[in-house]
């Protein structure tokens, strides 16, 4: 994967995904682990000592009830919470066999290698190229530009119908297509995981359902993580689902089928029964 650029002078650490410290190395197969995760906005606790392995290659759903804590979670996972000055987090989230929170972590490299997709479809005010190509440029991708824009778009399912207009403005497209352009922008710089914050939340069922068969393909190249508040959804695209519960703490974690099918906590079973929540 590529480098680190020299025109930003904040870059100064690539996460290798291949550390050779075994100590700190996850077991085989897992793309991110949580170890005793603690996440506090000032005094209130949004995550309650949340320690899970997250496999790769595989479509990973969060879910559980509003403000319980999911959003949280999945932005530790690329540092988002960064920006939110009353946040603080304890614990561990390692990638690549390294925690993600170590000071020599950038936050920027560690997010070409873990992009994000959000609720509401962000393409910039740019052309279609210029916004899949935006992150690979910042970071002095020195590659051939036009081939990864065209790789990504056909990777995010959008370019047989963008291929004609790549130089019209990314705000042009419909809802669907934007949230699909997001993802061509998200997989431009190569990433191993991508995180979903209910991306199709905003979208008409036929735009979400594209997405959902995209995520399914997803998977077999890049590590999925998805919080979503549709638990058909989750039951439809996801290999294992994480249920948060009140209070940030994840009440049960298991094989989808298992969670939607045969859970272990009655809480959990209340909640997928619509009990509450
Ligand atoms: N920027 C913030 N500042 C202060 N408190 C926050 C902030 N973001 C989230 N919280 C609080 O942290 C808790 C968890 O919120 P979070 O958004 O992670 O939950 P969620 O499960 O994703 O909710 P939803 O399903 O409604 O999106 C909530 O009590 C929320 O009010």
């Amino acid at each position: 994967m590529s480098n680190t650029t020299s025109d930003d002078s904040l870059i100064t650490t690539e996460v290798q995904a291949d550390s050779n410290d075994d100590s700190a190395a996850p077991a085989a197969g897992t793309a991110v682990a949580a170890r005793n995760l603690n996440v506090y906005y000032g005094d209130e606790q949004a995550i309650d000592d949340v320690t899970m392995e997250i496999p790769e290659e595989r479509v990973t759903a969060l879910i559980g009830p509003s403000g319980c804590g999911k959003s949280t979670f999945l932005r530790c996972i690329n540092r988002m919470n960064d920006m939110i000055e009353i946040c603080r987090v304890e614990g561990d989230v390692e990638f690549g066999g390294k925690n993600v929170y170590d000071a020599d972590v950038d936050p920027v490299a560690l997010r070409r290698k873990i992009g994000m997709v959000f609720q509401k479809p962000n393409p910039f005010p740019k052309s279609i190229r210029d916004n899949v190509a935006y992150g690979l440029k910042i970071q002095g991708f020195d590659g051939d530009i036009d081939e990864r824009v065209e790789e990504s778009l056909k990777g995010a399912a959008l370019w047989d119908e963008v291929k004609d207009q790549l130089d019209s403005s990314g705000l042009e497209l419909s809802g669907g297509q934007q949230q699909r352009l997001c993802i061509a922008r998200a997989i431009a710089p190569d990433p191993e995981v991508i995180l979903m914050d209910e991306p199709t939340s905003a979208l008409d069922p036929v735009a979400a359902s594209k997405i959902e068969d995209l995520i399914d393909d997803l998977a077999e190249e890049y590590t999925v993580i998805i919080v979503t508040h549709n638990m058909q959804q989750a039951a439809r695209i996801s290999d294992r689902t994480a249920v948060f519960l009140t209070g940030g703490e994840l009440v049960e974690y298991d094989d989808t089928a298992k969670i939607f099918e045969d859970p272990e906590a009655q809480r959990v079973e209340d909640y997928i029964t619509g009990k509450f929540g």
